[in-house]
């Protein structure tokens, strides 16, 4: 069977197997422990680089352990992403994406169609960007650069809309910031497992692509399971890596490069990252974005909370100069990061315009016969 993906530049085709999905092998999905990421010794922190590279050119999914992100920390944006989610339809939808002028706020259940070969993502998200306010690295803000305003997509509706729900705004920014400061140190690892500098992203994150989101996966119904429906349908990330943190239901697969799908069980106390697009752009395909889906079919809810980390949206790179060679020439033109994103999310919104446009115009019998 083929697989449509969308990307920023059109769609691409996965083969995968017919084979039902299978449990993932540690060699596939790793645990990476990360306490050498906390180590001043270079030497500690290079060896962490190679076991990352080892899993970036393979599979580009792993799980880390002792990420430094407090236990409490995570409880708290749980306890907020319920909250949030359990509330009536039109507390939510104070902080409709409707109301967003990029793509911040809620979104409502089957709003989204991520995969084109699949059914509408059953889930329901709320989303929130990178705002230089509330940088955990604190940030003078009558300094920020023009062209870095220019790109801040933080909006302030999302915690207008949400300050009824006690300790939201605090608690959850808490959990934004520390993903934020672990990615901060995790691209540094990244760098040296490019054969990078270590600071050779910092001036780049700055004020970089952070975006957090709170996914509610209702439990699945019978008619979804006959539907073969997906709670998010399979895609690649966006930007550098993502910091994805599951609770413990299960339904998280990935693509590996034979085709077969495999699970991403859960595993108490770790982190999911996977390998975005930007970062395949950046080494040339050397690391892989990974396709992934959530194929839920627990009777209970599951929730979830990606952080997506990238460069700062005005940052325009290419390929970088350890990644490529006379023999090896870049693949990819230099485009900034808040371009990469901002084509794909617009690709996205367009189709799902076009499929709604479509089933309004549609007579009722097929609807039926469908
Ligand atoms: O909910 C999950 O486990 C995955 C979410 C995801 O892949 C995404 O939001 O991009
Ligand atoms: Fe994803």
């Amino acid at each position: 069977m083929k697989l449509e993906l969308r990307t920023a530049y059109g769609p691409v085709y996965r083969n995968v197997l017919n084979t039902p999905p299978r449990d993932c092998t540690e060699e596939e999905i790793p645990v990476i422990d990360l306490t050498p990421l906390y180590s001043s010794n270079l030497e500690d922190r290079k060896a962490l680089a190679k076991e990352i590279r080892a899993t970036a050119v393979n599979t580009g999914f792993f799980y880390i352990k002792n990420h430094g992100i407090d236990e409490k920390i995570i409880a708290n944006a749980k306890k907020q992403l319920l909250a949030f989610f359990k509330q009536p339809m039109d507390k939510k939808m104070m902080i409709s994406q409707e109301r967003s002028k990029h793509y911040s706020g809620y979104k409502w259940p089957r709003s989204t169609n991520i995969s084109p070969s699949e059914s509408i993502d059953v889930k329901e998200s709320m989303m929130w960007f990178y705002d230089p306010k509330y940088d955990p690295d604190p940030k003078d803000l009558g300094a920020v650069p023009e062209e870095v305003w220019l790109w801040t997509r933080g909006e302030d509706f999302v915690w207008e809309g949400t300050s009824h729900l006690p300790g939201f705004k605090e608690e959850v920014l808490a959990y934004w910031g520390s993903c934020l400061s672990l990615a901060r140190k995790l691209v540094r690892v990244f760098a040296l497992s490019l054969d990078l500098e270590e600071d050779y992203f910092d001036s780049r994150t700055t004020y970089p692509g952070a975006d957090g989101v709170f996914n509610y996966y209702p439990p699945t119904t019978e008619e979804e399971t006959k539907n073969n429906s997906v709670g998010l349908g399979s895609h690649t990330d966006l930007q550098l890596f993502t910091l994805l943190w599951q609770d413990m239901i299960g339904g998280l697969q990935i693509l590996n490069r034979d085709g077969q799908w495999i699970n991403a069980a859960p595993i108490e106390g770790t982190i999911v990252v996977n390998i975005g697009d930007f970062m395949m752009r950046l080494c040339n395909d050397m690391y892989k974005s990974t396709v992934h889906r959530v194929y839920n079919r627990s009777t209970m809810e599951r929730l979830s909370m990606p952080f997506f980390f990238g460069l700062n949206f005005n940052c325009v790179e290419g390929v970088v100069p350890s990644c490529t060679s006379e023999t090896n020439p870049a693949k990819y033109e230099p485009i900034s990061c808040g371009d990469w994103c901002q084509l794909r999310f617009k690709l996205e919104e367009n189709e799902m315009k076009k499929k709604n446009a479509e089933q309004a115009r549609a007579p009722s019998a097929l609807i039926v016969a469908a």
